[in-house]
């Protein structure tokens, strides 16, 4: 099984953006598998420009070709595994008096853009961190429209991976979710295992532990 190690030092958080709630924490995987945390302008450029993107996304921002990168971006110093926690859902919905479920949505929405741009900028690895063992504690209708949502973008979601060339893996406590969803996991990770693009690994149910 994966790990995907947690870092204590100061992460780096993207800013809010007024109407998007995509605040991840990036953890960088440099080239020759060595960690590192990369504050620099160029990091700085690269949310600035996601951020951008993020805008239009009702754009379409198509995954497309691996493509020369937006002005401000190096090839050289892109990382090669970018990992991202989905945290601030909750917080943007409630700042706009909206319900949690708008803000999870809205979070799902952010995860499609980013996946698209990790597939354009050639980021060859994106672990999006999406439920983590201490949310099976909170509310029932919470964590069921959680496991609707999953539900849902595994199921509307596969045939994009399929054509996009996107590696779909998962890591966490999956014998704590519905049955369904299992399955929808391993179905997915079957048929996508020989794709050679972007590698989507998805943390459910992880705690570090895993
Ligand atoms: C499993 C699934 C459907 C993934 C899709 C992506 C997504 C929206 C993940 C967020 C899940 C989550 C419980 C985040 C925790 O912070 P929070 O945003 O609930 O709360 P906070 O605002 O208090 O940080």
């Amino acid at each position: 099984m994966l790990s995907l190690p947690l870092f204590t030092f100061p992460p780096i958080t993207l800013s809010h953006h007024p109407s998007k709630p995509l605040s991840p924490t990036l953890l960088l995987r440099r080239r020759h598998h060595q960690l590192c945390f990369r504050p620099s302008p160029d990091l700085s450029s690269a949310c600035a420009t996601a951020q951008s993107v993020i805008v239009e996304e009702e754009e379409d921002v198509g995954a497309g070709e691996e493509e020369t990168l937006p002005a401000g971006l190096r090839r050289d110093l892109m990382p090669d595994h970018v990992a991202v926690i989905m945290d601030g859902n909750r917080r943007w919905a409630r700042m706009r008096g909206l319900p949690s479920g708008s803000g999870y949505e809205a979070g799902v929405r952010a995860l499609r853009v980013l996946v698209k741009l990790c597939c354009r900028w050639g980021i060859r690895v994106l672990t999006v961190f999406a439920f983590s063992s201490d949310n099976w504690f909170r509310p029932k209708v919470e964590v069921d429209f959680l496991m609707n949502l999953l539900e849902r973008g595994m199921n509307d979601e596969l045939d994009n991976f399929l054509r996009e060339n996107i590696r779909i893996s998962s890591i966490g406590d999956s014998s704590k979710l519905p049955d369904p969803i299992q399955g929808l996991i391993t179905d997915a990770e079957e048929r996508t295992k020989h794709n050679s693009g972007l590698q989507l690994i998805v943390a459910v149910s992880y705690s570090g532990k895993y």
